[in-house]
């Protein structure tokens, strides 16, 4: 069978390049360049992206590279009691970079007038701060480093023009990203000695947004004999399928003037040009938040997907107490619309067309709960003056399934009944985990000598959890309850 490429898909516009995209993951390809594509398909917006690859170790850009930068966006799901099952071919990204290779491809991009927009997702990880080295000829390691330096070859080449800036729209699940990545971005130029009147520029002549996304976006693929169903209907193999829900919402805190050259709305795409901060709160503390919470609670009791967990009566009821009993009281916004948007996240969670794997939901997964969970936690601590039964459950579980049992190479591994598996988390975190874990020998004493160590890091958890009252107790005993339950 063939492979996708332009020999398959015979009928591809040409369009000017107008989009720089830092990262080229299953999430911006399953919702940014899906809805440019959406908007090129309806004549309204007429440009292409080039994808920029964020990391050294990319092996995403090779596959594109290799489908002449196609891939199929799969959107499956129930809205409104119709079954939605949607195949189509993408083809907004025009061409990628990488960095590492072709650093002055990245800079000659820069000076491209017609280059006016530039989206990323490079995770949280990737939005973030790192002392570097200015080396002109180089690609710094970070995002921010790397568009430090975007931004300065347009600056430099537009000779200051306060009308050359750019519209710069991060997608990083982060709280208030595009005042963080400007922050950041005028950090490192400080850092790299670029002049006050560049700087100035910066603040003046580009707009950086706050943004929330929201789509489940499952990537390529995971259970049995899956994407061979697909190939045989496409008549084609494409090793870049993304997989994704139809509901998609994407909150901009920008001017709806916008419109004039985003169409977003337009074309009938769910976007809201308005603050973010109301739906921040309810997505991540209610989609994410149970996400996060469940994710190593299903893979300790042997489920694979959301899905598994929606379906297992015991499961499902824990969410549901969860849900309604930890959650909504500590969020501010009206009962209607907490209730509304919980219905349709189980609803969206029950999707039959998901294989939303809990591995993946779990990578990362102790920083997703600081950020995720534990405030919402700590929050009903605050308000109930007694700790939430499934949230710190859950907690106790994240903690298990993070628990280091050994490393080879650089890759720390967990086991759970037998099953071993790779743990991905920051590499300080993962070390300390494991010297936290080390003497521990089925005693509650040395149960609770682990618990103590590993609340009171504020590096992870951003306060001594030890100083929250009664939370220790209670996650040394979900634990101990836990660990029995691994040896019967
Ligand atoms: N998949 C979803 O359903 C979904 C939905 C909403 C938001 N998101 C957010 O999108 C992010 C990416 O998800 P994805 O599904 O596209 O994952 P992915 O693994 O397919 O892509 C991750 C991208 O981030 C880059 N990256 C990773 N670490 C980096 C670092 N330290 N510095 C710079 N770049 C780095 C990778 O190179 C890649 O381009 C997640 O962190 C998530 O919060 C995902
Ligand atoms: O993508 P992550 O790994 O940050 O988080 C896992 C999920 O909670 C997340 O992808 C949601 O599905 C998504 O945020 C929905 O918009």
């Amino acid at each position: 069978m063939k492979r996708l490429s332009n020999d398959v898909l015979t009928q591809r516009p040409t369009l000017p390049e107008k989009i720089v995209q830092f990262g080229e993951g299953n999430f911006l390809r399953g919702f940014i360049d899906w809805m440019i594509h959406q908007m090129n398909k309806q004549g309204l917006f007429n440009g292409s992206i080039v994808a920029i690859q964020p990391t050294p170790h990319g092996r995403i850009l090779p596959k594109l590279a290799r489908q002449d930068y196609l891939y199929t966006t799969v959107l499956r799901g129930i809205q409104e009691n119709q079954v939605i099952d949607q195949a189509e071919v993408v083809t907004s990204i025009s061409r990628g970079i990488n960095p590492y290779s072709d650093w002055q491809e990245v800079l000659s991009l820069a000076q491209n007038k017609d280059i006016q927009f530039i989206f990323s997702n490079t995770t949280e990880a990737g939005l973030a701060y790192k002392e570097e080295k200015y080396e002109p000829e180089t690609a710094p390691p970070s995002f921010p480093g790397k568009l430090a330096l975007f931004l300065y070859e347009r600056f430099q080449s537009a000779q200051g023009d306060p009308n050359s800036g750019f519209y710069i729209f991060p997608c990083e699940l982060v709280e208030n990203n595009g005042d963080l990545l400007k922050e950041i971005v005028l950090k490192v130029s400080q850092d790299f000695g670029f002049p006050e009147a560049f700087r100035s520029w910066i603040e003046s002549a580009n707009h950086f947004y706050n943004t929330l996304v929201d789509r489940i976006v499952t990537g390529f693929p995971k259970t049995n004999g899956e994407v061979e169903a697909f190939y045989n209907t496409f008549h084609y193999e494409d090793e870049l399928l993304t997989i994704g829900e139809p509901y998609h919402l994407f909150v901009i805190d920008g001017p709806i003037t916008m419109e004039e050259l985003l169409p977003f709305q337009q074309v009938g795409l769910n976007i809201q040009w308005t603050s973010v901060k109301p739906f921040r709160e309810l997505k991540v503390r209610i989609l994410n938040g149970l996400h996060t919470m469940m994710y190593a609670i299903g893979l300790l009791k042997g489920k694979e997907t959301v899905l598994e967990v929606m379906e297992d009566n015991a499961l499902r009821a824990m969410i549901d107490h969860c849900l309604q009993q930890e959650i909504f009281p500590v969020l501010e916004t009206s009962d209607e619309e907490k209730a509304v948007f919980a219905e349709s996240v189980i609803q969206r969670f029950l999707n039959p067309f998901n294989h939303h794997q809990l591995s993946d939901i779990g990578l990362n997964g102790l920083s997703k709960f600081r950020v995720r969970v534990l405030p919402t936690l700590l929050d009903y601590i605050e308000k109930y003056h007694q700790v939430p039964e499934i949230l710190s459950y859950s907690f106790a579980a994240s903690l298990l399934y993070y628990r280091v049992h050994y490393y080879e190479g650089d890759t720390a591994y967990g086991q759970w009944k037998g099953k071993t598996y790779p743990l991905k988390e920051n590499n300080e975190t993962l070390k300390f985990l494991e010297q936290a874990w080390q003497n521990y020998d089925d005693t509650s004493e040395k149960m609770e000598a682990v618990v103590n160590t590993i609340l009171e890091n504020q590096t992870l958890w951003e306060k001594n959890l030890n100083k929250v009252p009664t939370l220790k107790k209670k996650v040394i005993h979900f634990l101990s309850k836990l660990l029995a339950d691994s040896s019967s």
